[in-house]
């Protein structure tokens, strides 16, 4: 059986890396272990704390948080550390090499509904900048290593270190993750999107035409019938976009203007990039490649547009137009 260990080994990982990846891995299986339990854990329902960004804290958010916090923290390698849950960089071991940023639980709203949630992760180098909150305004094709576990029906482990995408079925059995799929490719053409509908009238012009005309079907310009899918979890939305290809967009948005979107570049906007592209798909910002974006600050927001390859062209091309 092919271990994460070997597999890592031979994409040229050296045992700092590995290590990193195996103590976030070590965390996702607790978290994995927690949301089953559920209710029976008495960890379902919310805190009464909210996080830098004012969404209110699932109990999870913080459990998640604290278990993958805990994990890193003990390895000499992980310089630093930035979550989607933690106001401030968090400092690891001066002498480490990596800084890894993570959204604990992404999809939380589902936590209570017992539907699909998630865990995202990125780990870059240090730049060796003694600002640890500046060390991480890198941008996304810094990334060493990036991935998510989608915490479903199965718990699956999907990553990459930039030679491709492999997707991992955790077996409960043995405590382990398991190479179910060694080379993860997404359809270059959909007939898919997912987007929060209910949000259409404070979208920009762009996307109103957009949508617009992938509603419009057979009659339509595009000439094809698309379906819709929104399970409210980044992760979900990505794996099935992996698994069997579509767009996902969660753009701009005139609710906030001043906000240019709601998911974050580097806990969720950047990983999910460095994925797709590694499975010959495209994610961008609605102005650029989502890993050319230089961050500014690190709970930054952008509008996200991402899946197969023709269908996040033709989103662009409404924005260029
Ligand atoms: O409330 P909406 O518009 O359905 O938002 C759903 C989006 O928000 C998110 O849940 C944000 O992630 P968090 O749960 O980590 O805050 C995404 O996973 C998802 O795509
Ligand atoms: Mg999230
Ligand atoms: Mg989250």
């Amino acid at each position: 059986m092919t271990t994460i260990k070997d597999a890592l080994t031979q994409q040229g990982c050296d045992a700092s890396l590995i290590d990193v990846i195996q103590r976030i891995l070590s965390a996702s299986k607790d978290i994995s272990f927690r949301l089953q339990q559920g209710a029976l854990a008495g960890v379902l329902g919310s805190t009464e704390d909210e996080n830098v960004q004012g969404e209110t804290q699932k109990k999870l958010d913080v459990i998640s948080n604290d278990l993958l916090k805990d994990a890193l923290k003990q390895s000499p390698y992980v310089h630093g550390i930035a979550s989607e849950e933690e106001d401030f960089a968090v400092p690891g071991n001066d002498g480490g090499q990596y800084l890894v940023t993570y959204d604990p639980l992404d999809g939380s709203s589902n936590i209570d509904i017992n539907v699909s949630v998630g865990t995202i992760f990125s780990i870059m180098n240090t730049t060796g900048n003694s600002d640890l909150g500046e060390d991480f305004l890198q941008a996304g094709s810094n990334q060493v290593a990036a991935g998510y576990v989608l915490y479903g029906p199965s718990s699956i482990l999907v990553i990459t270190t930039g030679q491709g995408v492999s997707m991992w079925t955790l077996d409960h059995t043995i405590g382990e993750y398991v190479l179910t799929n060694a080379k993860v490719q997404i359809p270059e053409q959909t007939k898919e999107f997912a987007i929060n509908m209910s949000n259409q009238r404070f979208w920009a012009e762009p996307v109103q035409n957009y949508v617009a005309d992938l509603l419009a079907g057979e009659e339509g310009p595009i000439g094809k019938r698309f379906n819709m899918r929104w399970v409210a979890a980044m992760v979900a939305e990505v794996h099935r976009i992996l698994t069997r290809g579509g767009i996902f967009m969660y753009p701009w948005d005139s609710r906030e203007p001043n906000k240019p979107g709601k998911l974050r570049l580097m806990y969720e906007g950047n990983p999910m990039a460095f994925l797709v592209e590694q499975a010959g798909g495209l994610c961008c910002t609605d102005k650029e490649r989502m890993l050319d974006v230089q961050p500014t600050e690190i709970h930054q927001r952008v509008p996200v547009f991402l899946g197969s390859k023709e269908e996040v062209e033709r989103a662009a091309s409404y924005h260029n137009s």
